[in-house]
């Protein structure tokens, strides 16, 4: 058996957007999910989070789910629209709902892991310009000061942001996410606006005297050459750059890749956005670094890409049902170069998972290729533990089925199915096989 250290924390994640459901209760004003997601055309078969898996309301039959299941923590966000539904407004009372959350949780023994951020903005500050405007650096700010008032005491671990870098170019530049614009600009200058809203909450929640850890999550990619021509290795370097450098050396030494803005802004701009002093907020020290994996990227040089000059290639392994390679080897890749370039920053792996085409038979769900890539997974990290590296945890993405963005319901990422049509929730095989590890603290050899 290979066993983790003791301590090791446990866990299971989601986001308010895909889970809650409760659009229109407690106060709540519309997010720019609510208003993409409710756009003809955006999310697959005009799916939306009005009902979700109505985790607003259900929450304590999941809470009492993650207490069978063993978990030692739980990581959610919190819905901003919920706490400023409108310009001019806060709404403490838009936390009841979460401070009913967590109380039960810590009655259950889990630990509440808060992500302030995870997509879902409120749509009155994107009308006044969203992430692309410095303005809402101090609403940001101002958002979570409201949070660390009032939860700061119970909550003992924080993410500020959710994958910016999904937020910035899927939202802004790719048009794939809300707010569904295609302008490389703005993407840019939403990233460097993520970044900063980050470095001011970290000063923040130092000068309040909080007790907890604050950290912030990034979606990694390593990536890897199609060949060891030189251009190819080249074509992957520039790839790391604008995948996982971008974010990582700013939070983590304070820097951009020089590359990265000669190169991109002379294509794009954005880094305009940049004012003296943004940098040294930005690398405020954290005390984590949450890391969502799922796969990796193989590039090839390709003159003909403007921006990159690269291109994708398929690795050879199996596929998901989210067209993602089947990678477990990144993840170690992936662990042992943060280790290697940027210290030894403790980390959490705040989301991993696999979505597959679950089916229920006779009340079951034998979900055994996602076990296959849990195992694989963890094993990953287990060699990672064992050779020292300082890995906290690790959160399994999902809890249960959810709505996956502009796929909708289509893609089913938990560890428990739920039946959209009743909202019953069923355990399927790969949760009492994790609930198994958690017992065990172990992983099969
Ligand atoms: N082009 N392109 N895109 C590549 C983007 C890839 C990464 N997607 C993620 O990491 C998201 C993360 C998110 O936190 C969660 O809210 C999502 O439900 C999971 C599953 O999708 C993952």
């Amino acid at each position: 058996m290979r066993k983790f250290p003791e301590g090791f924390i446990w866990g299971t994640a989601t986001a308010s957007y895909q889970v809650e459901g409760a659009t229109r209760e407690g106060g709540r004003g519309r997010s720019i999910w609510d208003t993409f997601a409710h756009t003809p055309g955006k999310v697959a078969q005009g799916h939306h989070g009005d009902v979700a898996c109505d985790h607003y309301h259900r929450y304590l039959d999941d809470i009492q789910l993650m207490k069978d299941l063993g978990i030692s923590s739980y990581r959610f966000s919190i819905a901003w629209p919920r706490v400023m539904p409108e310009k001019g407004r806060v709404w403490v009372k838009g936390l009841d709902f979460y401070k009913r959350l967590i109380h039960a949780l810590l009655e259950a023994g889990i630990r509440p892991a808060v992500t302030i951020y995870h997509w879902d903005l409120p749509q009155w500050i994107e009308d006044d310009g969203g992430w692309n405007s410095r303005e809402t650096v101090s609403r940001f700010r101002e958002y979570s000061e409201i949070l660390f008032r009032e939860l700061g005491d119970l909550v003992p671990m924080w993410i500020t942001h959710n994958e910016p870098w999904c937020a910035s170019i899927l939202g802004y530049g790719l048009g794939a996410h809300a707010p569904g614009l295609c302008d490389w600009r703005r993407a840019y200058r939403a990233a460097h606006h993520l970044l900063l809203s980050h470095g001011h909450t970290v000063r923040l929640y130092r000068e309040l005297g909080l007790k907890g850890e604050i950290g912030i999550t990034l979606n990694l990619t390593p990536v890897y050459p199609a060949s060891s021509r030189p251009e190819d290795v080249a074509a992957a370097h520039r790839q790391d750059m604008f995948q996982n450098r971008w974010f990582l050396d700013p939070v983590l030494k304070g820097a951009y890749p020089e590359e990265l803005l000669r190169r991109v802004d002379a294509v794009v701009g954005g880094f305009d956005a940049v004012q003296p002093g943004d940098l040294e907020v930005i690398s405020a020290p954290i005390d984590f670094l949450g890391v969502n994996y799922y796969s990796r990227a193989v590039v090839a040089d390709d003159p003909a890409d403007p921006l990159l000059g690269v291109r994708h290639v398929p690795g050879e392994g199996p596929r998901t049902e989210m067209d993602w390679e089947v990678y477990p080897e990144g993840l170690y890749d992936l662990l042992s170069r943060l280790r290697r370039d940027y210290g030894d920053v403790p980390i959490y792996i705040t989301e991993n998972g696999a979505a597959y085409d679950d089916r229920v038979e006779g009340g079951s769900v034998h979900d055994t290729n996602r076990i296959e890539y849990l195992a694989l997974h963890f094993a990953a990290a287990h060699r990672f533990l064992e050779e020292g590296g300082n890995l906290r945890g690790y959160y399994v993405w999902s809890l249960m089925d959810n709505f996956e963005w502009a796929f909708g319901y289509t893609k089913r990422f938990g560890i428990v199915y739920v039946d959209y049509e009743t909202l019953a929730r069923i355990p399927k095989d790969s949760y009492f096989w994790y609930q198994q590890v958690i017992r065990d603290r172990a992983i099969a050899p």
